[in-house]
């Protein structure tokens, strides 16, 4: 049967679906307008003031789901870039995302996005909105498998912080920055297991911590204004101290949605801030585990390095992600839903 598009009104948007570790990513890869701006940074700002429209189109329902997360490619004005984009989730643009940039490196060695494949690892320059993020895709054979990367300076941001979390009293976190800065805390600290509590408990009980956080606690970034959210928080096992033992955590970001790999922003936050506890050393290595599926990526504090005033690390993460379809989006012009809605388990229906 030779499959034609329906009857539609605008653009056909194309894209690569892969996921890293089990969390979804939906590269894009034509039929969205140019996203202007002089810096990947400000594309960003762009996509969200003028082109929101589209994330949800494709990130909600019924083309994509609550957890859905995307990429979008865009140029770089950095000139060693191979690639420049924008990371979607339900509820806006994120500034670094590392099951992404695993699923990106393999994309762009795949597609031609580097110039010449180099075996046994090509290196692949991603411009994230953090900034510049150095992937390595093994290449043997004509054929791409895992990738590590390195990201930039992630550094532990603030250490035994007493918030007041709705539900729960006064709880002690840490908050770090790895591309995005997230808080931390252990989930027993809610008689919780993140390997085995219903994950809506668990997904309370971090939305709790990042509502807290959010309000009590200022960030700031050294280099733009831009990075300085939380993005999420990251309830762990505990197992900080090092170990050839994998670390679980569960990551809860944007609205309440849930990472189903071990998160490669947190990975790396993590790892600065076990760095930055003297819990790790330089080039220990270390695995994490996602809470949610068990699927897992190594860590590693590779090199110390400076963020303006704040004492840093390189940190590597590795993982491996998987192809798992090419779709082609459109609306029907009659169909009340095109624009996307949002479903969870616990809230109203939300159109958008
Ligand atoms: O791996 C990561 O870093 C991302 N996964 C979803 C949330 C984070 O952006």
């Amino acid at each position: 049967m030779d499959l034609q598009l329906p009857p539609h009104e605008g653009a056909v948007i194309s894209v690569v679906d892969m996921h890293t570790g089990g969390e979804p990513l939906r590269v894009i890869v034509s039929g969205y307008p140019e996203v202007r701006g002089d810096s990947v940074l400000s594309k960003r700002r762009y996509a969200r003031e003028h082109l929101d429209h589209l994330r949800r189109f494709l990130m909600h329902e019924p083309r994509g789901h609550y957890d859905m997360y995307g990429a979008l490619i865009v140029d770089s004005e950095i000139p060693e870039a191979d690639l420049g984009v924008l990371f979607m989730h339900n509820d806006g643009y994120s500034t670094m995302c590392g099951h992404a940039v695993i699923a990106l490196g393999r994309f762009a060695v795949d597609n031609k996005l580097v110039k010449e494949p180099q075996s046994p690892e090509t290196q692949v320059n991603i411009h994230c909105p953090c900034g510049l993020v150095k992937a390595f895709v093994e290449y043997s054979g004509g054929k791409t498998g895992g990738v590590r990367f390195h990201s930039v300076p992630a550094f532990a941001f603030a250490t035994d912080v007493t918030v007041t979390v709705e539900g729960f009293g006064e709880v002690v976190v840490d908050v770090s920055y790895g591309g995005a800065f997230y808080a931390f805390v252990s989930a027993q600290r809610f008689g919780l297991d993140v390997n085995k509590s219903r994950t809506r408990d668990l997904v309370d009980a971090a939305t709790a911590v990042t509502k807290a956080v959010k309000s009590q606690v200022k960030l700031h970034h050294p280099t733009s204004d831009d990075l300085a959210f939380l993005y999420g928080t990251i309830l762990t096992d505990g197992k900080d101290e090092f170990s050839s033992d994998p670390t679980a955590n569960i990551c809860v970001f944007a609205e309440a949605q849930v990472d189903r790999s071990p998160t490669g922003s947190g990975v790396t936050a993590r790892v600065a801030l076990q760095y930055h506890k003297g819990l790790i050393q330089l080039n220990q290595t270390r695995t994490f585990q996602s809470g949610a599926t068990g699927s897992q990526f190594t860590g590693k504090a590779v090199q110390e390095t400076k963020c303006g005033g704040f004492r840093a690390v390189v940190v590597e993460v590795a993982g491996r992600a998987f192809y798992t379809g090419v779709s082609r989006f459109v609306q029907e012009p009659d169909d009340e839903l095109a624009h996307g809605f949002l479903l969870n388990h616990q809230g109203p229906f939300r159109g958008s």
